[in-house]
């Protein structure tokens, strides 16, 4: 498989009152063409940021300041906006986080589906701009006949979230980005997301990169998957080796979570401490406060990401210093 993607020391802050928050501090990672990739954290880990740093939607107060992220060997972020803005929907196509909310109320879906063609100046005609929708939105398993002409109010989130899918997938995109697609869902409906995800994936070859903070979902779909630490990527492996032998020791602490839910729950490990904040983080790893095996070094130097074994990739100073590998 070709890489597809290749995001290269991508630093994105955001500038607030207080000071500079560091959201995403040197993120590196390749994306497989027809691959799954997950990106995985707790909650304000910096997962959005990566997402918005990649696709130029970081909000006003956010700066990019320094990094690629190329797609077909091109720069994304260097291209100018007439043709970045060519590339985006028609080949990247996004769906943002809490996208349910950006669904205008007054305004019946199959007018989102008239606005997007608009918005990227295509020029169909009434009957194939209902040809297409209908076929997009039959491929998220919804009735085109009864959604057309629905107003947002009238359907469940989990509709919502599949109209947002088959908006995003309008202009037959080779990759699709997510931002955590099923977060404010119930149980049930993040399980049909997930299994509608995996069917287009496999119907249409399309490259998949999603956010979650829920290490099973991305247990469930993604072949990928970046562990994501206060702003730094500390491992990116295959999910069958990120739940076989994890390298990381965040990495074990959050799987030592996803126990608890499923088994016993005297096997709960929470990871200790928190996370810290991204105005001051900690100096080198900016997970050694909660480490049980930080050393000296790790309070000093960033551990950079490197290639262990197997093309698994891990940033921590007991891989790269030849420490103990059995954290
Ligand atoms: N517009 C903003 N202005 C200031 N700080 C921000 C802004 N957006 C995000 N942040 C901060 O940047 C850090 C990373 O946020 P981000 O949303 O990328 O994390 P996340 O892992 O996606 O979180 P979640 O899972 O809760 O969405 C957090 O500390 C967050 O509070």
């Amino acid at each position: 498989m070709n890489s597809l993607i290749k995001v290269e020391n991508l630093r994105a802050v955001y500038l607030v009152r207080e000071g500079t928050i560091k959201a995403a501090d040197g993120i590196s990672f390749d994306v497989q063409e027809n691959s799954v990739t997950a990106i995985v954290g707790e909650s304000a880990s910096g997962k959005s940021t990566i997402i918005e740093a990649m696709t130029r939607t970081l909000p006003p107060n956010g700066r990019l300041l320094e990094g690629k992220v190329l797609y077909k060997g091109k720069d994304l972020l260097a291209l100018k906006k007439e043709e970045f803005r060519r590339i985006k929907w028609k080949e990247i196509a996004l769906v943002p986080q809490a996208a349910q909310q950006s669904l205008n109320p007054t305004m019946k879906i199959i007018d989102h589906f008239k606005d997007t063609i608009e918005a990227h100046r295509i020029n169909w005609n009434h009957d194939q701009l209902i040809q297409k929708a209908s076929e997009k939105l039959e491929m998220v398993r919804l009735n085109p006949d009864a959604v057309l002409c629905s107003y947002p109010m009238q359907l469940s989130g989990g509709m919502k979230q599949r109209v947002l899918i088959a908006l995003a997938l309008l202009l037959d995109p080779e990759v699709l980005i997510l931002d955590e697609p099923t977060s404010a869902l119930d149980v049930l409906t993040q399980a049909y997301i997930v299994q509608l995800l995996k069917e287009l994936k496999k119907k249409l070859n399309i490259t998949l990169i999603f956010v979650t903070h829920d290490i099973a979902i991305a247990a469930e779909l993604a072949d990928k998957v970046a562990v994501i630490y206060a702003g730094n990527i500390v491992e990116y492996n295959s999910v069958f080796r990120i739940f076989k032998n994890p390298l990381h020791p965040y990495t074990k602490g959050l799987l030592g979570s996803i126990m608890a839910i499923n088994a016993d729950m005297s096997k709960i490990k929470p990871i200790p401490g928190a996370p810290p904040s991204l105005l001051t983080p900690p100096s080198g790893c900016r997970f050694h406060p909660r480490c049980e095996h930080a050393m000296d070094i790790c309070k000093k130097e960033k551990p950079p990401l490197i290639t262990v074994e197997d093309g698994a990739q891990v940033a921590c100073h007991l891989y790269s210093q030849g420490g103990r590998k059995d954290a």
